[in-house]
């Protein structure tokens, strides 16, 4: 009796914390409608990473607990997606179909009341932000098992926009089926790249069982939801929308297997404080080219995180490099040795200056 008198007091207790948590989310929102109303006067950009970052970080720093910082960092991921929506309802376009990570991580990054689209090729992405019928969109550009994903970078050969920001999601595999049982599974469904991932656990977890090659992971679950007798390798996410069992979880043959996504947009992001660029240039085929290109950065201290190279399609023998470094190109040292670079170079395109994703 008494528990229950103690239980219901701490209900009260909620309730009146909670009305002032919703009054602050209704302050916090008209606030934000008045920034969206600046905002639409001076045609500033409405989605700010920046600013959500320095949000995320101000919060999770000063968080005194016990309410974990992650799950601050999702709640305000929530608040903002919500504000956000309020100033301007967001279309983002994301490689589809849905259900995907790149679905995934459009939804990690923009949170649930963005506009999110599937498309059908990283091309159609970008096609659908540069005619305008999206805001941003999101695209996958590095895996830690499988490098990097060369069509996305081609992309940015013939387009001028501009990366604004990267998202870092960890992907795992599930094995999905209808009644999650191991015994009833006689084939199994999923994209290429997964089956690969999976290859060491399935051929000593199933080995007499058919794999299947199809388009996509959703394609997969899609196709399982009306058979019994197979499954699907998937993310955790499509087994609630195609209403799947989890036989397994987490069967990548390797942890820590994370895929990098870019978000793209038509203008370039406003500085965070711990910002990373993306550059793409050609250099003459000289002696000591590559020495050179290098140079710059090093004279400066500028860390680079990333070089790559790509043929150029046009000309055989002679290649394109993606470089990523530390900084902004608004700081004066990034932009001097930009500057300095393109000596050296036939052209150079800054691809964007975004936050650094957490890890
Ligand atoms: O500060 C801004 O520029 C806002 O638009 C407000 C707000 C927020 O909810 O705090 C919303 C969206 C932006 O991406 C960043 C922050």
């Amino acid at each position: 009796m008494k528990e229950k008198q103690t239980l219901e007091k701490l209900r009260q207790e909620i309730d009146t914390v909670d009305d002032h948590i919703l009054d602050l989310l209704n302050q916090r929102a008209k606030l934000v409608m008045e920034v969206g109303a600046v905002k639409a006067k001076s045609h500033s950009d409405f989605h700010v990473p920046s600013r959500e970052r320095e949000i995320y970080e101000r919060l999770t720093a000063q968080n005194p607990g016990p309410f974990p910082s992650d799950a601050v960092r999702g709640v305000f991921r929530e608040i903002i997606s919500a504000s956000l929506a309020l100033e301007k309802p967001l279309n983002v376009a994301f490689l589809g179909p849905s259900a995907t990570f790149s679905h995934l991580a459009a939804m990690q990054h923009f949170g649930l009341s963005a506009s999110l689209s599937p498309e059908r090729s990283i091309p159609a992405v970008f096609e659908a932000v540069e005619k305008g019928e999206a805001y941003y969109g999101v695209v996958p550009v590095e895996n830690t098992t499988e490098g990097m994903i060369s069509h996305t970078l081609d992309m940015f050969m013939e387009s001028e926009l501009k990366i604004n920001a990267e998202v870092l999601l960890e992907v795992s595999h599930f094995l999905l089926s209808r009644t999650g049982r191991f015994e009833d599974i006689k084939k199994v469904y999923s994209h290429p790249q997964p089956l690969a991932q999976c290859r060491k656990w399935l051929a000593e977890n199933l080995p007499n069982v058919p794999l299947v090659d199809v388009a996509s992971t959703t394609l997969a679950a899609q196709i399982v939801s009306e058979d019994y007798t197979a499954a699907a390798i998937a993310s955790e996410y499509a087994s609630s929308i195609y209403n799947l069992k989890v036989v397994k979880a987490r069967i990548e043959d390797q942890v820590n297997n994370f895929t990098r996504f870019l978000v793209i947009g038509r203008k370039m992001a406003d500085k965070s404080g711990d910002d990373k660029t993306s550059l793409m240039f050609s250099v003459r085929d000289e002696p000591g080219i590559l020495h050179r290109m290098l140079e710059p950065f090093a004279q400066r201290g500028i860390n680079l995180s990333k070089i790559e190279s790509r043929p150029l399609k046009r000309k055989a023998w002679e290649y394109i490099f993606y470089l990523d470094l530390s900084g902004h190109i608004s700081d004066l040292e990034v932009a001097d040795a930009v500057k300095e670079l393109s000596v050296c170079c036939q052209f150079v395109k800054v691809l964007g200056s975004y936050p650094r994703a957490r890890s």
